[in-house]
C-alpha cells in the first residue's frame, strides 16, 4: 500500500551573516551544510497496518510524512502509494490519501466548519448522497454536529482536531497519514480521537501512518512501530521486539510474608533492592527465564504476592533516543 525504497530528503542550508549587510552579503553567498533530513530509508506498509513512526525532534518523520503524501519531492528514492508515485501522480494520489497536521489545521480559519467541509466536497467531487452520508456518520463517530456553525477559530483545540480529522476523511481515502494529531489535547480529547482512529482502521479497513511522541497513542494503536533517529531507520517491528531489541531488564516485585535471610544471586539478574517493603528484581529474560526465577523466589521465603512488568515503554523509547 506504502513503499518507501531508498528514500533521501537532503536539505541545503546556506550560511547566513548577522547584521544587515551580512544578511544581503548571504544572498549570494554559495556557502552552505546539508541536512539528511531523511537518509536512505526503506519500508513497506501493508493494506489495513496501523503503523506508529516515531523518533525524537528533528528526527525526519514530518519530512517523511510530507514525501509520501506529495507535499515534498524527494531528493532520490521511490516512493509508492496505492501502486502511484505521489510526485508523478500527485492528484490521483491525493484523491486516496488523508492528512492530518496536528500542529496546523487545514480547515478554514474564520468560516463555520461546514463551510470548510462544503469547499472540500466540491474540491474532490464528492456526490451529494456520499456527502451526506459522510456528514452523518462523522457526527456519530466525532460528534461535530455540534459545531458545524462555529468558525473554525473558535474551536477548542479538541474540536478543531476532530473537524480535521473528519476534513480528512471526506473523500473517503484509503490511506491516511496523521502527524502528531493528539499533540497538545486534554485526556478525553486524546481518549475519543484513539476510539475514531481504532474504527477507522478496524472496521472501515484504512491503513494508517502515525507520528507522534505520546507512547499510549503507540500502546493503543499501532500494531507495528517504525523508529527512525537522525533521518536513519533504527528499527522496523512490533513493540514487543522494540522492548526486546532494546535489551531493558524485566523487573518481579516480591512481598515476602517476612523477609527472607538468604538470597542467593542468580545469573541474569541484573539489580536487586528493597522498596516500600518488596523486593524489586531486574532481570535479562534471555539469560534467566521467568519461571526459573520464580522457582527461585518462592525458595527464598514465603511471597503473598508476586508481581511481573515490562518495561514501560516511555523508558524503551529514552533509552532509544
Ligand atoms: N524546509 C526545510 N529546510 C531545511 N531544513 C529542514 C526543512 N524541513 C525540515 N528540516 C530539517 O530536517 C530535519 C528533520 O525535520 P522534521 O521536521 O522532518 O523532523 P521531525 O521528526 O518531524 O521532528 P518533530 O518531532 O520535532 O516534528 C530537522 O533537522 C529539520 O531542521
Amino acid at each position: 500500500m506504502i513503499v518507501a525504497d531508498q528514500l533521501n530528503k537532503h536539505f541545503k542550508i546556506y550560511e547566513t551573516k548577522r547584521g544587515f549587510v551580512g544578511s544581503m552579503t548571504s544572498l549570494f553567498s554559495t556557502k552552505h551544510h546539508l541536512v539528511k533530513a531523511v537518509n536512505d530509508i526503506s519500508f513497506e506498509v501493508k493494506e489495513g497496518e496501523f503503523v506508529g513512526y516515531i523518533g525524537p525532534n528533528g528526527a525526519g518523520k514530518s519530512t517523511t510524512i510530507k514525501m509520501l503524501s506529495g507535499i515534498l519531492h524527494p531528493t532520490s528514492g521511490k516512493i509508492e502509494v496505492s501502486g502511484l508515485s505521489p510526485q508523478k501522480r500527485r492528484k490521483e494520489v491525493a484523491k486516496k490519501i488523508g492528512i492530518v497536521f496536528g500542529q496546523r489545521t487545514q480547515l478554514w480559519w474564520d468560516l463555520p466548519l461546514r463551510d470548510s467541509f462544503d469547499i472540500l466536497k466540491e474540491m474532490y467531487k464528492v456526490p451529494d448522497a456520499k456527502y451526506n452520508q459522510f456528514l452523518k456518520l462523522y457526527d456519530d463517530m466525532l460528534q461535530i454536529g455540534k459545531f458545524m456553525n462555529t468558525p473554525v477559530r473558535k474551536l477548542s483545540l479538541g474540536q478543531r482536531m476532530r473537524g480535521d480529522l473528519a476534513a480528512a476523511m471526506i473523500h473517503d481515502p484509503d490511506v491516511l497519514f496523521l502527524d502528531e494529531p493528539t499533540i497538545g489535547l486534554d485526556v478525553n480529547a486524546k481518549t475519543s480521537i484513539r476510539a475514531f482512529l481504532k474504527e477507522l482502521n478496524s472496521n472501515e479497513k484504512k491503513t494508517i501512518l502515525l507520528t507522534t511522541h505520546d507512547m499510549d497513542d503507540i500502546e493503543q494503536l499501532c500494531s507495528r512501530v517504525i523508529v527512525i533517529n537522525h533521518g536513519q531507520l533504527v528499527l522496523d517491528g512490533t513493540l514487543d521486539d522494540l522492548k526486546q531489541t532494546i535489551g531493558l531488564p524485566s523487573v518481579m516485585e516480591v512481598q515476602y510474608r517476612s523477609k527472607p535471610e538468604n538470597i542467593e544471586p542468580l545469573h541474569g539478574i541484573e539489580k536487586m533492592s528493597w522498596e516500600n517493603g518488596k523486593l524489586i528484581l531486574l532481570y535479562d529474560r534471555t539469560i534467566l527465564s521467568s519461571p526459573a526465577l520464580l522457582q527461585s523466589v518462592t525458595k527464598w521465603g514465603e511471597p503473598i504476592d508476586i508481581q511481573m512488568k515490562e518495561p514501560e515503554i516511555e523508558e524503551v523509547i529514552r533509552k532509544i533516543y
